[in-house]
């Protein structure tokens, strides 16, 4: 599990609740992006995931849900993302829902294809940042001590610096890339052309593309070859 997702460099996010036309999803499938993840922080369903979902099988490109949502947990993905967000302001974002999760669908729950990923999140506009009522923006010092719960305390695979809607302060993301041990860096917010897929590339192993997909297609599928073609982040 945790070795398909070290080799990702791109993922694309695609939301359930946005509508995207058969056009523009093949060319987000066949733009050598390394996976598919589907989730957003509001009006996910049951029906728009599985929708999405059998759209995007239609392609070879790996395909994974990040759970926003119990009622939306479809069978059939590759993988299965549980965001914790360490800076939520309630306590329900960090393993509250996910107790209630497991004490639900215990018996049924696939562990090995779950995937938890240590959430940062640091616009404080975003959707997802008031859902949470997450503490936002953090200090270095307070992003990189959360970055080191999730990373060296929880041994958590991954860690998200989530700037949804907004590009990222990238001082502070390579700040907290360097303080990590083992953990994978997920930076995902305001990529939308090669030149700030560029600069989200030399700071984070994987960068994530979500809502230029929606708002800028053809500047979406060039952030595929610029990350690609850039040098990861340095351990
Ligand atoms: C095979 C099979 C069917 C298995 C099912 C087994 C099962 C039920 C497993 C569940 C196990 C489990 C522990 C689940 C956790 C449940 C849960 C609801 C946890 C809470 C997750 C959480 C903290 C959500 C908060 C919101 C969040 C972080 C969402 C992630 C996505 C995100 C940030 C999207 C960005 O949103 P967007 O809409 O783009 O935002 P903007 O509007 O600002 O752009
Ligand atoms: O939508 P954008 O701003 O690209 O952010 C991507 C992703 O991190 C959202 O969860
Ligand atoms: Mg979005």
């Amino acid at each position: 599990m945790k070795q398909m997702i070290s080799g990702w460099r791109h993922v694309f996010k695609l939301d359930p609740d946005r509508q995207l036309d058969d056009r523009s999803l093949e060319a987000v499938c066949l733009s050598g992006t390394d996976a598919v993840m589907i989730g957003g922080s509001s009006g996910v369903t049951y029906d728009n995931t599985v929708d999405l979902l059998s759209r995007v099988r239609r392609f070879e490109v790996p395909c994974v849900l990040e759970i926003s949502n119990l009622e939306a947990v479809v069978p059939g993905f590759d993988l299965y993302m549980i965001p914790i967000v360490l800076n939520a302001g309630h306590q329900d974002w960090i393993i509250g829902h996910h107790a209630q999760a497991i004490e639900q669908y215990g018996h049924l729950i696939p562990w090995e294809m779950l995937v938890p990923e240590g959430y940062l999140v640091l616009n404080p506009e975003a959707t997802v940042a008031k859902v949470t009522k997450a503490k936002a923006p953090l200090e270095p010092v307070s992003a990189r001590s959360y970055a080191q719960v999730a990373d060296r305390l929880l041994q958590l695979p991954i860690v998200y610096l989530e700037y949804s809607g907004q590009i990222g302060d990238f001082e502070l993301v390579a700040d907290v890339r360097r303080t990590l041990d083992q953990a994978h860096l997920f930076y995902g917010g305001g990529i939308v052309d090669a030149e700030t897929a560029c600069r989200a590339a030399a700071v984070s192993d994987t960068v994530v593309v979500g809502n230029a997909v929606y708002d800028n297609l053809a500047g979406a599928l060039e952030t595929v070859a610029a990350v690609k073609g850039s040098a990861a982040a340095e351990s």
